[in-house]
């Protein structure tokens, strides 16, 4: 384990409006905690316009030792796509509805608890993938799951009861669609009902499709739900919910260090949480250990 380290001065990105979560009580515990640790700090509220322009700014004028993103997935997002390949380090104060990233980083979920991190924590490397040039850190869809996340962006309501709403309506009418996908060591030509691109584990929802997924060995992995009948679909949902799905006789495992993705029938898709739009030809090359994530300390390793 790395030794802990000390931040001087540090950025906190603040997405108001994330989580539906009133932050300014937050913003006073940022304030005691910075004050008691004699850290230097700054804070950006988000606006929705420019705030990745105005951020990369701020890096460059200022020598900060941390950047804190304190939001949901898309502040995360943003925030990661301007360090990568930096030494600054990212550390995240998860406040959205899914927080994926942060859960399968083993960050707390509680604020107060993710909040320590700020004078008490670890720096660990992670691996970070490029999806026709767009940031991939967490998980990234082609299918089913894309196409729930799509109707779930454009629609008004937010929650995990909204998401499973749209995807049961989804789920009967939906049929396989066609892929080919090479990999440096492997291939698949078929029908799938999804395909996950995934650098990491399990959804913000918790359904880890990737339970044996290393977020720093190198290897990303392309997660196959083959076509199935419907009478199975609560036997995989069981599956990915109890942290087994590689056990599916539906589940196919592709892992590889660079991949390309024919979406042969132009399916949706979602780059960690995000809908884009995509050439049928998706290629995804994986960047080693370039970003570095804020961690807690486990309670042993604090003095
Ligand atoms: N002040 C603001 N007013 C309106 N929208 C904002 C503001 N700041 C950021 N945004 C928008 O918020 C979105 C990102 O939200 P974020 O993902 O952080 O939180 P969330 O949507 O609540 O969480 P999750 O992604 O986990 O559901 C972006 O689309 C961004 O443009």
């Amino acid at each position: 384990m790395e030794e802990p380290t000390t931040h001087r001065h540090i950025l906190f990105v603040i997405n108001p409006i994330a989580g539906d979560i009133d932050k300014e009580e937050l913003e006073e515990d940022i304030e005691d905690i910075c004050l008691e640790h004699g850290i230097e700090y700054e804070i950006y509220k988000t606006t929705g316009d420019r705030d990745k322009e105005i951020i990369k700014e701020r890096i460059q004028q200022r020598q900060y030792d941390a950047v804190y993103a304190i939001g949901g997935d898309g502040t995360v997002s943003i925030v990661a796509s301007l360090l990568i390949g930096s030494a600054l380090p990212l550390g995240i104060i998860p406040l959205g509805s899914g927080n994926g990233l942060s859960k399968d980083l083993g960050i707390p979920q509680d604020t107060e608890e993710a909040l320590r991190m700020i004078y008490s924590h670890t720096i660990k490397s992670i691996d970070t993938l490029e999806i026709n040039g767009h940031i991939s850190i967490h998980l990234s869809d082609l299918g089913f799951n894309a196409l729930v996340v799509k109707n779930f962006c454009e629609g008004g309501r937010r929650g995990p009861g909204a998401y499973a709403w749209i995807a049961m309506q989804e789920y009967l009418g939906y049929e396989p669609k066609s892929y080919k996908i090479e990999t440096d060591n492997d291939t698949f030509e078929g029908k799938a009902f999804m395909v996950t691109i995934a650098n990491a584990n399990a959804f913000g929802s918790n359904a880890n499709i990737n339970p044996n997924g290393v977020i720093n060995d190198g290897q990303f992995e392309i997660c196959l739900i083959e076509p199935f009948p419907k009478a199975a679909g609560i036997g995989i949902l069981y599956k990915l919910y109890t942290d087994s799905i590689d056990d599916s006789v539906y589940s196919r495992r592709l892992s590889c260090k660079r991949a390309t993705i024919y979406n042969l029938d132009n399916e949706v898709v979602h780059v960690d949480g995000e809908p884009v739009q995509m050439e049928q030809r998706i290629d995804v090359q994986m960047h080693t250990q370039s970003l570095n994530v804020v961690l807690p300390l486990f309670d042993d390793e604090e003095e």
